[in-house]
């Protein structure tokens, strides 16, 4: 799961990855995986919340784009389907809570930043 997380003046929150992670200092939509038996939308809340400390409304998320893993790419391991929410409603103020880093950004900003492949993906997605 991915948040589009937008700031009245255009921006969206982006996230860049802890070194020691997989796609370490990229910069990707927060969020992160569904766990045995949660909503899709109560893991995006849960995973923000964990990472940031923001409080997203789930009522008000609207489906924005998905992207799914070259299969070719997976090398034996399990296949990853990310979608992207839009997330216009939240509450609070962004803290780096899991060793990550975190940034308003334009569109433009994103654009230029260095993203693993599938946020490259639900960046062109967001921004048709
Ligand atoms: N956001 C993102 N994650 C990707 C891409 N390709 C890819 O293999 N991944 C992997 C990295 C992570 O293992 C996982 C995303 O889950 P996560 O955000 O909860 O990552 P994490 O490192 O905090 O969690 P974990 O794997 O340590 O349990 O998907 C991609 O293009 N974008």
């Amino acid at each position: 799961m991915a948040g589009a997380i937008g700031a009245q003046d255009g921006r969206w929150l982006m996230h860049r990855r802890p070194e020691d992670k997989a796609h370490g200092g990229l910069w990707e939509f927060p969020g992160g995986k569904i766990e045995a038996g949660e909503g899709a939308r109560a893991a995006l809340v849960r995973e923000i919340a964990e990472e940031c400390g923001l409080e997203v409304d789930p009522a008000q998320m609207v489906e924005a784009g998905f992207a799914a893993q070259d299969p070719a790419q997976c090398d034996g391991g399990r296949p990853i389907l990310l979608l992207l929410f839009r997330c216009p409603a939240w509450t609070g103020e962004a803290t780096s809570r899991e060793g990550g880093q975190w940034r308003w950004c334009t569109r433009d900003e994103i654009e230029g930043l260095a993203m693993p492949p599938l946020d490259r993906v639900l960046a062109a997605q967001l921004f048709v």
